[in-house]
């Protein structure tokens, strides 16, 4: 597998709903009881408008979608848009299961932070670049090649206290199970942790 990470460079980075650990996740994942659905508030009987404000690769936002969920996508990075907007068209072409899920997504270009008081969202999801870890796994290379490309997330402090004025019900922030809190924000409502990944969520309405 590290072989396999290594070779692949930066310039080879892609969007892809329609193999690998995605379409895999389609097939195997754990349905509404998975840490992430069960944070954005996606219940039996409760499925909420979600906005993704950080969409990156667009795994979060699929899984969402894939579970029912009506979700918009806002990435501001030139580059990476343009790799989901190609990566969803590819997927939309598959047809089927792939095609519905893809026309529950909505993808936005622009800053978050212009663009939530703008939205109507139950549910906003924040997931900003995580301060680097060393690790070879695939997954966490592509993670490397999208920080190569967009930098670090310096405003994620503002994009939260952005995104709790303008969430109807909640706002998560998806953030690494170890590390400290993004300082100069209020506390959250309660978290849900896994092993490496923790979601802090605030409820505002
Ligand atoms: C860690 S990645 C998100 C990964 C994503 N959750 C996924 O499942 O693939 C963070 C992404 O959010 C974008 N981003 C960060 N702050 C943003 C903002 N204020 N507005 C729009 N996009 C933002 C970055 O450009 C980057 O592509």
């Amino acid at each position: 597998m590290k072989q396999a990470a290594d070779k692949q460079t930066a310039g080879e980075l892609r969007v892809d709903f329609v193999s690998g650990p995605v379409a895999h996740r389609l097939r195997f994942g754990g349905g509404r009881g998975q840490a992430l659905p069960k944070a954005m508030g996606l219940r039996n009987g409760k499925t909420p408008s979600i906005i993704d404000a950080t969409a990156g690769l667009g795994r979060d936002s699929f899984l969402l979608a894939s579970l029912g969920a009506q979700v918009t996508l806002i990435e501001r990075s030139d580059k990476m848009h343009a790799l989901l907007a190609e990566g969803m068209e590819r997927a939309a072409r598959e047809g089927g299961e792939l095609q519905e899920i893809i026309g529950r997504m909505t993808l936005l270009h622009g800053d978050a932070k212009d663009l939530l008081p703008q939205l109507d969202g139950e549910a906003i999801l924040i997931d900003p670049m995580h301060p680097p870890r060393k690790t070879t796994a695939l997954v966490k290379l592509e993670l490397r090649q999208v920080r190569e490309i967009v930098g670090a997330d310096e405003d994620a402090a503002d994009l939260v206290r952005v995104a709790l004025d303008n969430a109807r019900s909640r706002v998560v922030l998806k953030w690494p199970a170890k590390a400290d809190p993004i300082e100069g924000i209020r506390p959250c409502s309660h978290q849900i942790r896994g092993k490496t990944t923790r979601y802090d969520v605030w409820m505002t309405g």
